[in-house]
Order: structure tokens, then C-alpha cells, then sequence
């Protein structure tokens, strides 16, 4: 199928990365979230990473920031879909939200139109399972920030066609980016590492091991990272980690994945990472 137009749901952290790729890339983008203040703030946040990419990374902008921003059409209506040839979801992590999103849109899109599940520990079979078309759904677990990172974890879910992984991964290829197709797990691959890590991070600030400044100039310094566990844990929203461990504690029913207390209360008092301006780090 030729893909032209990519509808966009979701212009959180992640979602607004999405579309700002896609419109890199030519694609005509329509960008739908609930919230109209998300969607003037993902229009301010690309329109000033355009700006920087063309003075700093003029290699990786084929066009213009104005031209690209153009390519993206917001909204806050889902049926605004049924012009989309590809779907990539982007909400909140929370099964009820993401289910109430997948009913209406598998109404909305045409039969064909593949859903790409943008998600940190969800199962996609049970994505697939709320839609009339369980074959056309797959994981692609985009990474932040997306129009800089070169890698998506494609996720293949029990009924996941062969051309469903290609119409993505040829998709993927326009974006500049490859795709590594992994099986239906909660966390995937990626998640299933990584939230234990910063999680246990989050322990050893919670019990006065160490600081959090401490722990990430451990993990730069002695392993090479280029960012410790709890700048990486601000960098994708601290409620993002509480709700991943979660569907994995309760998908794996494994006490290992138990969220740490502290996690829990940064959240509760809103301090999420970068996107609230403060968390472990002040920004
Ligand atoms: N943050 C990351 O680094 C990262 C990386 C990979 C995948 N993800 C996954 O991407 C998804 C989004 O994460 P995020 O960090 O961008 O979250 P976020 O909280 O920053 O953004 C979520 C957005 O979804 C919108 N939303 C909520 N309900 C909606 C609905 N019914 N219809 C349309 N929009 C709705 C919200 O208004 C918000 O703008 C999650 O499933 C997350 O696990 C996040």
C-alpha cells in the first residue's frame, strides 16, 4: 500500500517525536491528542527542534522547519483517521485509555490501515485482540528522542502478519531508521531491561546507597552509557516507568518488577522527569 498521510495519536513525549519524523520525512502527519494545550505545545517543541536540527544537523533536514511543521495537521477529533494510511498510537501507558483509543479508531480507519502500538510493556496481541484486525497490528516501539534515534523495537503480536511487519519496516526505512522485529512479551526487550534498571536505581536513592548524581556518573563513567538510569528515567517521564513496571508486575506476576515507593511518590507529587521540569533532576 503507498503510504501518504500517517495519523498520530497522542503528542505527549513520544507521540510528538513521531509525527515530527514522519514530517521529516515527507509524510503528510495528523496529529490527533485530547488535550489542545498538548497539541500548541508538540507544534512549539518541533517547531523549535526544526529550528535547532537545520542550524546544528543540516544533514538531517531535507527541507525547510517551516515547509516540515506544514506537513502536520493537529486536531482533537479521531475521525479526522479515516484519511490515515497508517496509524501510530501514542497514549497515555494505561490499558483502559489505550483500549477505549484502539475501539473507536478500528471504526474509523480503513480495514487495510495498519496500528502501530507505540508502548513501553502493553502486549500487543492484546491490542490486536480489541480490533477487527489483529493482523494488521503490531508493536513499533519508537525511542526518545525519535528523530535522533536510528533503532525502533518492532514487536510482533500472535497474529501479526509477514506483510504487516514490512508495510512497518518499509515505513521504518523512509523514517531512516531500522527496525529489529522481536516477539510479544510485556516490556518486549528493551522495557524489560531497562525499567529494572532504573527501578533499582530508584532503590538505591530510596535507601541512601547513593544520589541520583551519583548513580548516573556511575553508569557514564564506568560502563560508557551516555546517560545513567535516572537522567534516562526523567528523559521518558517517571509516570511512563510507574505504569511499565506495573503492567509487567502484573503480567509476569513476578515481585522482581514491584515498583520502587519512591517512584510512587515522585509521581504522586508530579515530579515526572523533563516534561514537568522537575523530577530527580531539575530542568
Ligand atoms: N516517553 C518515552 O520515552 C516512551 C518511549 C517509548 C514508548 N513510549 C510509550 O508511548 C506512549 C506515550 O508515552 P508518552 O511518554 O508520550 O506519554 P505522555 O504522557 O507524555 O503523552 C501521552 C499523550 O496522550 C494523550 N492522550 C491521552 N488519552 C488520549 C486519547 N484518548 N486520545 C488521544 N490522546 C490521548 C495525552 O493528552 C498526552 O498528550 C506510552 O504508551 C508509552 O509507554 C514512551
Amino acid at each position: 500500500m503507498n503510504i501518504r498521510t500517517v495519523g498520530v495519536i497522542g503528542a505527549g513525549t513520544i507521540g510528538r517525536g513521531v509525527a515530527q519524523s514522519l514530517a521529516q520525512s515527507a509524510f503528510d502527519v495528523l496529529l490527533i491528542d485530547v488535550s489542545e494545550e498538548q497539541l500548541a505545545s508538540a507544534t512549539a517543541q518541533i517547531g523549535s527542534d526544526l529550528r535547532l536540527q537545520g542550524m546544528f544537523r543540516a544533514e538531517r533536514l531535507k527541507d525547510d522547519p517551516a515547509t516540515i511543521l506544514a506537513r502536520i495537521t493537529t486536531g482533537t477529533d479521531l475521525s479526522a483517521l479515516s484519511a490515515a494510511d497508517f496509524v501510530v498510537e501514542n497514549v497515555t501507558e494505561n490499558w483502559d485509555i489505550k483500549r477505549d483509543v484502539y475501539e473507536k479508531i478500528d471504526k474509523i480507519c480503513r480495514p487495510e490501515v495498519v496500528f502501530g502500538v507505540n508502548t513501553s510493556a502493553v502486549p500487543i496481541t492484546r491490542v490486536g485482540s480489541v480490533t477487527e484486525r489483529p493482523e494488521h497490528v503490531l508493536g513499533l516501539h519508537f525511542m526518545n528522542p525519535v528523530p535522533l534515534m536510528d533503532t525502533v523495537e518492532v514487536v510482533q503480536g500472535h497474529f501479526t502478519s509477514e506483510l504487516t511487519l514490512d508495510t512497518a519496516l518499509g515505513l521504518l526505512r523512509d523514517l531512516g531508521k531500522e527496525g529489529i522485529v522481536v516477539q510479544d512479551a510485556p516490556g518486549f526487550v528493551t522495557n524489560r531491561v531497562l525499567m529494572l534498571t532504573i527501578n533499582e536505581a530508584i532503590f538505591c536513592v530510596q535507601d541512601q546507597v547513593a544520589t541520583a548524581e551519583q548513580v548516573d556518573r556511575m553508569f557514564k563513567g564506568c560502563f560508557g552509557h551516555k546517560m545513567g538510569p535516572l537522567e534516562t528515567g526523567d528523559l521518558i517521564g517517571l509516570d511512563t516507568i510507574l505504569n511499565s513496571l506495573t503492567v509487567m508486575y502484573e503480567s509476569f506476576r513476578d515481585s522482581k518488577y514491584r515498583p520502587a515507593p519512591l517512584l510512587q511518590r515522585m509521581v504522586d507529587a508530579r515530579l515526572l522527569g523533563r516534561k514537568a521540569g522537575r523530577g530527580f533532576y531539575t530542568y
